[in-house]
């Protein structure tokens, strides 16, 4: 092949873009990515040298060599991993790859651009190397290929590379680094073996760098600095979850959180085990402090990697962390799992499915013990968990029967107690004496939540009622039907039961209203036979006229918005129309000419407070207008 001139994929110039102008304060990160790729590349080879030993020709200890040339200012990186066709070389440093990461760059706003924390999340890899240099060589060839179908790609990393054939004996990578001029410092031996320590120490593979030694006589006699021939490793080489736990420093683990899961910012809390017995394996996990921009997307894969004794098998091992629980890093090293396994195998090893179990029970303590703590810090660290992924573990009541009881046990929520932060036991420690149920209530918002018309007893009465207010919380009542031997209620649902709450008094003085209501009653069913289903008198309401609840067992009003606006058919339920016979209002509609429109109007008005659009609404407004301009 002649040298060929490719254009880069629009999102690729993007990237380029944000690189080289938001992640320059943090410059010597580009080693980090390239050492991790080029020990991403040794992990490959090995992985597929388990089928095709061959593949290791005659060099089977795996590497990565970084050294200089201060005269031609070059920085080499050079792994004898996998190694690349052309057609890999064109499509992997060309393009982006990864689905989510195109959408996120498109909806990315001008000052999100700039943001390093954002950009972070999906690892620049590659192109982290134009932050120094103002061109990137890369000669390479695949395991496997002849010596005349190695690759040289190289890129000035404005629009545009160029890719030619070349012969290289030698399987594996170079990626030659030309720096720009002020980006020398890099051309030195400590300035390399500084960082290479501070990010690569928990690399399996050997970092190699040639060994220094003083010479007197260099530079005419006043001495130097001059390379050897021999290689030196520069990094710890050791996995760092395969070491003691009292070995591993916390800014080590810190370090190796950034690594693998691209996020600049601490993570919120880790775990790090080995666990003995049924089934042996090693897990270190991390919760992150942020939650990602693409933590809805059920599909994502999860963020755990697999090893089996030591060697990388693949990352984003879905089956080994349940879905609710894939906001997740970490690594899991089995020492039971066959080095082959595949995808498929792993969904239905018995293994597998102690690890995620174990796995599972794992990031319960260690969320338990946040939430559980007297320390106000990590009850704040909980909160923020909390406020970034409550969403997500909420799915997992409906996912994880085994551990419903500790998840339930983990949820918060907003109620007229206080805005946020409610645990259910929280709750159960403050009912009433002789209440059986935790009384609930869900909303689009807080506002519409706590001004709703069916609390008003609740309040009168001081009973705490939960504002469920989360997109998912109708979805959670679905699953979550009671805690600690208390029904979960909903107070928009059926008639207001306070059972032992209501004392006989109340209850006999709200049976007399209803006697007397009655032919009220009956002419406002037949006045709003077509939008009620019912029409009764309530002791729910105290200030409010009226309000409307739904059948025990129909959807809930704010289901049936939810769907609608997601495009979906909700059944059309008729409301209940619930009446305070006590309010000025109500007592007003027996014998007035306007029965009917005041009938309508206190209909509307009881869906408008509920959050509820009307069908209808300049029919509720002429009426209203006729009512206010009437003498
Ligand atoms: N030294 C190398 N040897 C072989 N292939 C490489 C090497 N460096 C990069 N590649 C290929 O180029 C691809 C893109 O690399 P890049 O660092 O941009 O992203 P990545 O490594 O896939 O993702 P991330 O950085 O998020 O891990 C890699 O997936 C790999 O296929």
């Amino acid at each position: 092949m002649s040298k060929q001139t490719h254009s880069f994929q629009a999102e690729v110039k993007q990237i380029l873009h944000l690189v080289t102008h938001s992640l320059y304060s943090n410059k010597e990160i580009f080693l980090r990515e390239l050492v991790s790729n080029a020990s991403d590349a040794c992990d490959k080879l090995r992985y597929e040298a388990l089928d095709k030993p061959e593949l290791l020709e005659d060099a089977p200890n795996l590497d990565v060599r970084v050294f200089f040339d201060a005269e031609a200012k070059t920085l080499t990186i050079r792994d004898n991993g996998i190694g690349m066709s052309a057609e890999e070389a064109a499509a992997h440093l060309g393009t982006i790859a990864k689905s989510g990461t195109r959408e996120f760059m498109a909806k990315l706003d001008g000052e999100q651009k700039k943001d390093a924390n954002l950009i972070g999340q999906f690892g620049v890899g590659f192109y982290s190397g134009f932050i120094v240099a103002d061109r990137m060589t890369v000669e390479t060839r695949r395991a496997g290929l002849p010596a005349e179908q190695g690759v040289r790609w190289s890129s000035e990393g404005t629009g545009e590379f160029e890719l030619e054939t070349i012969t290289r004996p030698e399987r594996g990578t170079d990626v030659i680094l030309h720096l720009r001029d002020e980006e020398v410092e890099y051309l030195s031996t400590w300035k390399l073996k500084s960082i290479i320590s501070k990010y690569s120490d928990h690399l399996s593979l050997p970092v190699l760098m040639q060994q220094e030694v003083w010479d007197a006589e260099a530079n005419e006699g006043k001495g130097a600095q001059v390379k050897k021939d021999e290689w030196e490793p520069v990094n710890k080489a050791q996995a760092l979850w395969a070491r003691a736990k009292s070995e591993v420093t916390d800014a080590e683990y810190q370090e190796f959180y950034k690594q693998i899961s691209y996020d600049q910012e601490a993570p919120l809390a880790y775990t790090h085990n080995r666990v003995e017995g049924r089934s042996e394996y090693t897990q270190l996990l991390y919760i992150p402090k942020k939650a990602p921009f693409d933590l809805w997307n059920r599909d994502k894969r999860g963020g755990v990697k697999l090893y089996v004794k030591r060697v990388f098998i693949m990352d984003d091992a879905e089956a080994l962390m349940p879905t609710y629980l894939r906001f997740v890093k970490g690594v899991i090293d089995s020492a039971d799992l066959p080095l082959n396994v595949s995808r498929e195998l792993l969904q239905e090893s018995r293994d597998v499915k102690a690890i995620r179990e174990g796995c599972t029970k794992r990031v319960l303590s260690m969320l338990e013990s946040l939430a559980d703590s007297d320390s106000a810090d990590d009850k704040a660290k909980y909160a923020d968990f909390w406020k970034e992924f409550g969403g997500v573990l909420k799915e997992g009541i409906g996912e994880d029967f085994a551990n419903r009881e500790r998840l339930s046990k983990l949820y918060r929520f907003a109620s007229t107690h206080a805005d946020e932060g409610v645990s259910l036991a929280d709750y159960v420690s403050r009912m009433k004496e002789g209440q059986e149920a935790i009384y609930v209530i869900t909303a689009d918002s807080l506002a519409a939540a706590k001004s709703s018309p069916q609390l008003e007893i609740f309040k009168k009465k001081g009973i705490e009622v939960l504002l469920l207010i989360d997109r998912v919380d109708e979805w959670l009542l679905s699953h979550l039907y009671e805690f600690d031997g208390h029904p979960l209620q909903s107070v928009a649902k059926g008639a207001v039961d306070l059972g032992k709450l209501q004392d006989e008094e109340e209850k006999k003085k709200a049976e007399e209203a209803a006697e007397a209501f009655k032919p009220v009653l009956d002419k406002l069913k037949e006045a709003l036979k077509d939008r009620a289903k019912d029409v009764r008198v309530t002791t729910r309401l105290v200030d409010s006229p009226a309000c409307v609840v739904v059948e025990e067992g129909d959807m809930s009003a704010h289901l049936a918005r939810m769907l609608k606006q997601a495009g979906q058919d909700a059944p059309k339920a008729k409301p209940i129309l619930e009446i305070n016979a006590e309010h000025a209002l109500v007592k007003r509609l027996d014998g007035d000419a306007r029965f009917d429109d005041l009938a309508h109007i206190l209909f509307d008005q009881a869906l408008l407070a509920e959050g509820g659009q009307l069908e209808d609404p300049a029919a509720y407004v002429r009426r209203v207008t006729a009512l206010l301009t009437c003498d």
